[in-house]
C-alpha cells in the first residue's frame, strides 16, 4: 500500500479576529477534507512569535509536501522563509487582519474555500523579496507604513477596525522622513517594496506588481498637505494610486536605503528595528511554491 503524503496545517491562534470556537471548526475541516483526499493530516498550533518558522523548518527537513497557513501574512512570513528554495509548497487560509498575500493571489477569502484550494491546488512559483536578512513575500518598507506596523504591534486587539484607528492616529503624529534613496537624497512619505500589490485590505500601493516577474515595484509617496489624504486613501483603494502625483514607482532588482539612524521598517506589516541606518533591498526571483 502506497504511503500517505503528510500536510501540515499550522494554526496561529492569535491572527485576525477570529474566535477560538471559529478556529476549531477549521481545524476539523482541515482533518476530514485532508482524509477525504487520501493525504495524512497535521495539525500544530504557534504557542509564540516565530514558532511557525520552527515547525514549517521541521516539515521540510521531513518531506512534507504540503504546508497550510492558517493565519494573516505575519504567520505566512514565518512559514514561507522556512518554505524557500525547497520542494514543500505553502498553502493559504487567511485569517488575519489584512491578508494582503491571499488577496492578490485571488486565494479565497472564505477559510473553507481556501483549505479546499490548498489541498486541491496545483505549486505555483511565485518571488519573494528581501530586506537585510529579512525575507519578505506581500511588501516591506519604512517610513508611514513601518510607523503604522509599529504601533498597530502595541494595540491589544487586531482586525480592521484596530488597524484603521491606529493609522489615522499615526498620521497626526508622523513626520515624513529625510533618506538617501540608492544614493539620491529623497523626503518621503512612505517608500514600499512591492513584491504584491497590495498591503492588505485592498490597498494597493502597487496596482501593476507582478508576484512572479523577478521584480520588485520600488513605491514612493511624496509628502503632502493634509487636504490630500481623502483623495490620496481614496486612489490607494480604488487600485488608481499610481495616477496620483504624489506617487512615484519603479521597477527593480536590487535598491539601498540610508539614514543616519536606527531604521524602522516592517516586512509583511511585522514591525522590525534595523540596528543600522542601512537597508538592502533585493529580490528572490522564483523562490517559493504556492498552492493554487
Ligand atoms: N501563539 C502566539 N502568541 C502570540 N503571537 C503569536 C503567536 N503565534 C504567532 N504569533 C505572532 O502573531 C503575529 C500576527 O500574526 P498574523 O500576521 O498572522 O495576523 P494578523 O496581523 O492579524 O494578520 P495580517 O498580517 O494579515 O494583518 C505574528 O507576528 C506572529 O509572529
Amino acid at each position: 500500500m502506497a504511503t500517505r503524503s503528510a500536510v501540515l496545517a499550522i494554526i496561529n491562534p492569535n491572527s485576525g479576529t477570529t474566535s477560538a470556537e471559529q478556529k476549531k471548526l477549521l481545524q476539523d475541516a482541515f482533518m476530514r477534507q485532508a482524509t477525504a483526499l487520501d493525504y495524512a493530516p497535521e495539525i500544530a498550533h504557534t504557542t509564540h512569535a516565530g514558532h511557525a518558522t520552527e515547525l514549517a523548518a521541521a516539515a521540510v527537513e521531513r518531506g512534507v509536501t504540503r504546508v497550510l497557513s492558517i493565519g494573516g501574512d505575519g504567520t505566512i512570513n514565518e512559514i514561507a522563509k522556512a518554505l524557500r528554495r525547497s520542494a514543500t509548497a505553502l498553502g493559504i487560509v487567511p485569517i488575519g487582519s489584512g491578508n494582503g498575500l491571499a488577496r492578490h493571489l485571488g486565494v479565497p477569502l472564505n477559510p473553507m474555500k481556501a483549505i479546499d484550494r490548498a489541498l486541491s491546488g496545483r505549486p505555483v512559483v511565485i518571488d519573494s523579496g528581501e530586506i537585510n536578512e529579512y525575507p519578505f513575500f506581500c511588501t516591506a518598507g519604512l517610513g508611514f507604513e513601518a510607523y503604522v506596523a509599529h504601533e498597530f504591534a502595541k494595540q491589544p486587539v487586531r482586525g480592521l477596525p484596530t488597524y484603521v484607528r491606529t493609522a489615522f492616529r499615526a498620521f497626526q503624529a508622523y513626520k515624513p522622513q529625510k533618506l538617501l534613496l540608492n544614493g539620491q537624497t529623497k523626503e518621503v512619505f512612505s517608500l514600499t517594496f512591492a513584491n504584491a500589490g497590495q498591503f492588505g485590505n485592498n490597498a494597493w500601493m502597487a496596482p501593476t506588481a507582478n508576484i512572479s516577474d523577478g521584480r520588485l515595484e520600488q513605491c514612493e509617496i511624496r509628502p503632502f498637505p493634509a487636504q490630500a489624504a481623502p483623495m490620496i486613501t481614496w486612489r490607494l483603494f480604488n487600485k488608481t494610486l499610481n495616477q496620483s502625483s504624489y506617487w512615484r514607482g519603479n521597477s527593480i532588482t536590487t535598491a539601498t536605503v540610508e539614514t543616519g539612524e536606527p531604521l524602522l521598517i516592517h516586512a509583511d506589516g511585522e514591525p522590525l528595528t534595523l540596528p543600522t541606518g542601512r537597508a538592502e533591498v533585493r529580490i528572490v526571483a522564483g523562490s517559493l511554491l504556492v498552492l493554487l
